[in-house]
């Protein structure tokens, strides 16, 4: 079949598009489609219509990524694969050269969470900070570029985002103390087109919330895919967690880490910033998704940006502005203890030193980790993927050392004694008000990414490697797919050939709740999760 070049006029119009061309769907980041062939009425019809295993144990965190009828999708170690989209005829495979690297700054598995697509070219960001550009049809390398050395405290595990013929990535590295940045590529060529530190340097604006010489070694890594308003032009970005972790080393607000920023995607100049917990020693970041969404609180309308934060709080955030509308917490939240003048205030006695341990909520691990969000326009709500941890945290001692971790605490992931339905849950938040609409509860986490359709339908993967449809409404489980050989942490997408619809998912266990989840993670329900990497595609 022929293929169709990725232009500016199709990512900004996903509404009428069949494919699924960037990481959650169009720019505004809602991870909804407008697909009803699929809906309430028929979805217990669906049936698994392909699969692939990918022969890799580590976390499948991508969503396939569909062009017309080809999908791409990477494997945690940054294989690259095409397929016919409709029927899984696999078309080529690309492994990126990770042979001579030792994986030794990813902080929280070995993942990937996919690619960007513009024209021909289809883009993956590496283990070993390489921008790769191959040839959608053919899968030939067009260009490549390394963007820091390899295994000196950076990796990178986004999807890039591209935003008028520029790949835009950031960097992972926050837990060994890397100074983050988001940089963008010339699409064609892959020419850095500009740099834009997260932290910033002394003379610059922000300079002054870093103790002496700290912003060098501050992390904020930038390790999910931003958000591209196309009315006002501004680049949204998450940024990271400050390095090292113990904040009794850097006093101050240390911008921009655990911030969204506003950025001009022409010159990456950052336009504003709104901090979700200034002076970080939970390791909170604030990468999750902004997804921009329309709101009405209060009777008054706003354009306004929304983020579930590791913190467990819900924040709307006026896009144009970065002004605080509305705070509410969707997770047992203690560190982040309130707001003064819409800046969040943190609990002094739930900072950790070297001397004191505390008890707080939610664990670092987040009240909701990366899985992406879900807002879904029809119904006005925010499908939030919920984990439902605390910790013990303590300060320790550190030194900062290229390519260790640069933490300086201990800690401990146990159960939010709050919550005693189980590890995590399915919310639905409504937007206009930051209210719970209505929650199903999971034993176990509940790691996947979230797909709303106009079909009224709400997809998502469990942990015990179910796909689930749920009625967007209500909440109700009006589907779940037979048993997938792995638990899913995976981000389910949809896509329309020949009038058909296709919903994709990943089971491939993995990710950072198996590693850093004390409690949980020795918990036999969620220890003897399998793991091994199968992407499931199913259709009516
Ligand atoms: O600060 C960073 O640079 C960074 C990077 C990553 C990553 O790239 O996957 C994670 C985290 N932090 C992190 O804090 C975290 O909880 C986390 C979970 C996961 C995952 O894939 O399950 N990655 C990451």
């Amino acid at each position: 079949a022929d293929y169709a070049p990725v232009t500016d006029a199709r990512l900004g119009a996903a509404a009428t598009d069949n494919g699924w061309l960037m990481y959650r769907r169009d720019y505004t980041s809602s991870g909804y489609a407008p697909f009803e062939g699929i809906n309430t009425a028929n979805v217990t019809g669906l049936k698994q219509v392909w699969d692939y295993k990918t022969g890799f144990d580590q976390g499948h965190e991508a969503p396939p990524i569909v062009n017309g009828d080809t999908m791409f999708i990477t494997t945690p170690k940054n294989e690259l694969i095409a397929f016919q989209a409709s029927t899984g005829k696999q078309l080529w495979k690309y492994q990126h050269d990770l042979s001579k690297v030792g994986l030794k700054t990813v902080c929280c598995d070995v993942v990937n969470r996919g690619v960007a697509l513009y024209g021909n070219d289809v883009y993956m960001a590496t283990l070993d900070n390489y921008v790769v550009a191959l040839d959608g049809p053919t899968g030939k390398v067009v260009w490549k570029q390394q963007l820091a050395p390899s295994d000196k405290g950076t990796a990178m595990t986004l999807a890039p985002l591209v935003v008028k013929g520029k790949v835009i990535v950031g960097l992972s590295g926050g837990e060994y103390g890397a100074r983050g940045f988001i940089t963008a590529l010339d699409a064609k060529t892959g020419k850095t087109l500009w740099k834009q530190y997260t932290i910033p340097a002394p003379n610059e604006p922000g300079g002054k919330t870093w103790p002496k010489g700290a912003y060098k070694t501050g992390g904020g890594g930038a390790w999910l895919t931003g958000t591209y308003d196309t009315d006002t032009d501004t680049l949204f970005w998450g940024v990271g967690n400050p390095g090292p972790w113990l904040a009794t080393l850097r006093p101050g607000d240390n911008l921009y880490t655990d911030s969204v920023i506003a950025m001009n995607p022409a010159t990456g100049k950052i336009k504003w910033h709104y901090q979700y917990t200034p002076n970080d020693t939970w390791d909170y970041d604030g990468t999750n998704e902004t997804v921009l969404t329309d709101i009405t609180y209060e009777g008054t309308a706003h354009k306004a940006l929304v983020s579930a934060s590791r913190n467990g709080w819900f924040y709307a955030i006026d896009r144009v502005d970065g002004k605080l509308i509305y705070a509410k917490k969707f997770a047992t939240a203690t560190s982040v203890s309130g707001f003064k003048d819409g800046k969040p205030v943190t609990d002094p006695a739930l900072r950790p030193t070297v001397d004191k341990e505390v008890f707080t909520c939610p664990s670092f691990l987040g009240g909701k980790n990366w899985w992406p969000i879900s807002v879904d326009p029809q119904t006005h709500m925010a499908y939030v993927p919920t984990m439902h941890t605390c910790m013990t945290i303590k300060g320790a001692t550190v030194a900062y050392k290229a390519g260790l971790p640069f933490l300086g605490e201990t800690f401990k992931v146990v159960a939010d004694p709050a919550h005693k339905e189980g590890w995590g849950s399915v919310q639905a938040i409504d937007v206009n008000t930051g209210e719970q609409a209505w929650t199903h509860p999971s034993k176990l986490p509940w790691n996947s990414g979230m797909l709303s359709t106009a079909g009224g339908l709400l997809f998502s993967g469990s942990a015990d490697g179910h796909l689930y449809a749920f009625d967007a409404k209500t909440g109700k489980v009006l589907w779940t797919s037979p048993q997938m050989t792995s638990g899913s942490i995976g981000v389910p997408s949809t896509w329309v050939v020949d009038g058909k619809q296709y919903v994709g998912i990943y089971a491939g266990w993995g990710g950072a709740t198996p590693i850093w989840g004390g409690d949980m993670a020795k918990d036999e329900a969620v220890a003897n999760i399998p793991v091994g990497g199968h992407l499931y595609v199913f259709s009516l």
